[in-house]
């Protein structure tokens, strides 16, 4: 059975970052991840996540001003990156997580050829980095309506660069939102890059709410992660309706309650 993660960006939102965690285990979630915590304490963080019972997951590399999006295929920033990237390692250790997604940027089209350049020897060297501390990192392609000129923004685009990366510990964040945004045909498309495949996350498209609208089918992509041996967790990276509460409905026959009150 799919095992679900709440994004603690999105997933409890209403509530300050420290209450995220309760709320999410109450809620029957097991695991959390946690996209920009670098304003917080990671030891208070540290202790909500053991004191609830979760699994910390991953964490992104930190936004920069004027770069949001990340800076791993930006030509010319390879030393910011690697700050960037160490900041990321310490957090992520000090939080007892696994995976750090690394944000590759905004690269002008005559500059895409040279940012994937790029990114392949950021990711390369950081990995090597995250070797020593047993860490993951994920890569994943965004799509282009919420990312206009992102680098990375098709499941096929993520795998080419993985190739050239060489490095067992580099992996792929398949996102069923955006790859449904960036082409469809999902399912086949998940089970050509399994091999490849560190984490997945899901949302309705094209709302990005609850994943029970919409124009994906949750229900039978949940089923087939299981049928297809997908055996990490399922991050929900969702902008919930409501109270997320109020919308965990779609997640009981995956364990996850919904409100009582
Ligand atoms: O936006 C997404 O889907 C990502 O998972 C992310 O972390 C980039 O902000
Ligand atoms: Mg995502």
């Amino acid at each position: 059975m799919p095992r679900l993660a709440a994004n603690l960006a999105y997933l409890f939102a209403d509530r300050p970052p420290l209450d995220r965690f309760g709320a999410a285990a109450a809620a029957g979630f097991r695991a959390v991840e946690l996209q920009y915590p670098y304003d917080q304490d990671p030891a208070a963080m540290r202790a909500a996540i053991v004191r609830h019972g979760l699994v910390m997951l991953g964490i992104n590399t930190a936004p920069l001003p004027g770069a949001p999006s990340g800076i791993a295929g930006v030509p010319g920033r390879e030393s910011e990156f690697a700050a960037l990237f160490e900041r990321a390692v310490s957090l992520v250790t000090a939080l007892g997580g696994r995976t750090i997604h690394c944000l590759a940027g905004v690269v002008p089209e005559g500059e895409r050829e040279a940012g994937e350049a790029t990114f392949v020897e950021n990711l390369r060297h950081a990995a090597d980095r995250a070797a020593a501390h047993g860490l993951i990192i994920l890569i994943e392609p965004l799509n282009t309506v919420d990312r206009p000129g992102y680098l990375l923004t098709r499941a096929e685009q993520a795998a080419a660069i993985l190739d050239r990366v060489e490095r067992a510990n580099v992996r792929m964040q398949f996102d069923f939102y955006h790859q449904q945004i960036m082409g469809g045909d999902l399912l086949r498309r998940f089970e050509r890059h399994l091999p490849l495949i560190g984490h997945v996350q899901i949302a309705a498209v094209p709302s990005r709410a609850e994943p029970d609208e919409g124009e994906v089918n949750y229900a039978v992509v949940l089923a087939a992660l299981d049928r297809l041996g997908y055996a990490g967790f399922v991050g929900c990276e969702y902008v919930p309706r409501g109270r997320t509460e109020d919308g965990l409905g779609w997640a009981a026959p995956w364990g996850v309650a919904t409100a009582v009150s």
